[in-house]
């Protein structure tokens, strides 16, 4: 639905305004551009990016998430992520708990692998419902393409204002090496009446993310002294909207900042309406080790010299560390397929 049609966003909400980065400036080498994105980094982890072309295949993206959701339950299961800690594939809604209640998420997904869209027909991890391969030269190959030409050129502002060594952030997310990068497209249905919480409050995993949605309900975790507060982030039409996610903190030493968010029904008369987003999640290589850079950055080794590394350094590397955040909260950690398969709300067909 185009983003004219749908009910706009209220006025009267808490939002946090956050900065706009002008990627083609970024690009050309703009220093005030940089200087702009550094402090977004650096305080909140988000921010919104404009007059960049990842927004040329955000519609046709959310087509082939459309085929894809439409499919039965069952056919959409024969691609399940499986509940290993593995990503890549289906995810059905309520996979996940979203409190300490036992309250579930409603939001479903499909991952693709960026590793399989750069390398399709071939396979390197997994295989997809068929509107995904039909549309993978096309729309998914250069959607994963254009965010990862985007986040190279975010990864090397800040591997600049961090003072590493020419190139120390690229070399551990090169493309063409094996990660767990990928793209997700996300339906949440209009609002159930009990629904509080959509997709439960986490911080994302790995370096950069790159987020398209049209309604509100993303919300991030604004700290201010002793308080916390929920906010809105406001879907702008033609911004994408960043964050830093954990990987990135942590090699960064705690400069960067990965920032609690989640997603909450969308607001005013947004909440009837079906919820659609889309990611690309920036990760680092598999075998990359996941500890601050001091060895190779001043700016780090002063800011880590008086935090406790535990705290901050999980002790392996990002594929490991990747599979056990993936099996945390999950609902159906001790269910098979069959059992997933059983009769249930969780068609989506049926549901609506
Ligand atoms: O749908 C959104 O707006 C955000 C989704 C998100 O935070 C995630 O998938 O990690
Ligand atoms: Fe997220």
């Amino acid at each position: 639905m185009a983003a004219t049609s749908l009910p706009p966003f209220p006025t009267d909400l808490p939002v946090q305004d956050l900065l706009v980065v002008d990627f083609r400036l970024l690009k050309a080498g703009d220093k005030e551009q940089a200087d702009i994105l550094w402090r977004a980094a650096t305080t909140w982890g988000f921010w919104y990016l404009k007059n960049h072309n990842v927004n040329d295949f955000v519609e046709s993206m959310f087509e082939m998430g459309k085929e894809v959701m439409a499919l039965p339950f069952k056919e959409k299961m024969k691609y399940w992520q499986g509940n290993k800690g593995g990503s890549f594939g289906y995810r059905h809604a309520g996979a996940t708990y979203t409190d300490v209640d036992g309250s579930t998420d409603v939001a479903e997904f499909i991952n693709i692998s960026k590793d399989d869209a750069l390398t399709y027909p071939d396979v390197i991890h997994k295989v997809y419902p068929a509107p995904v391969n039909s549309h993978m030269k096309e729309v998914v190959r250069p959607f994963i393409q254009a965010c990862l030409k985007s986040s190279a050129v975010l990864m090397d502002v800040f591997n600049e204002k961090l003072q590493l060594p020419i190139g120390t952030l690229s070399e551990l997310h090169r493309p063409e090496k094996e990660c767990i990068s990928e793209a997700r497209c996300i339906r949440v249905p209009p609002a159930l009446k009990d629904t509080k919480v959509a997709l439960g409050a986490h911080t994302d995993f790995g370096s950069i993310s790159i987020l398209a949605n049209k309604l509100g309900g993303l919300q991030v975790l604004v700290s201010a002294g002793n308080t916390s507060e929920w906010k809105y982030v406001k879907p702008i039409d033609g911004f994408v909207i960043c964050n830093i996610g954990d990987t990135l903190s942590i090699l960064s030493g705690g400069v960067l900042k990965s920032c609690v968010h989640r997603v909450v029904p969308p607001p005013g008369l947004q909440f009837m309406h079906e919820r659609w987003s889309l990611v690309y999640f920036s990760r680092p290589i598999n075998d990359v080790y996941l500890e601050a850079l001091s060895e190779k950055s001043l700016v780090i080794a002063e800011t880590v010299k008086n935090t406790d590394k535990r705290m901050h350094e999980p002790g392996m590397t990002a594929a490991q560390w990747f599979t056990k955040r993936q099996k945390q909260y999950r609902t159906d950690s001790e269910k098979d397929i069959e059992n997933i398969l059983a009769p249930g709300p969780k068609d989506t067909q049926e549901q609506n």
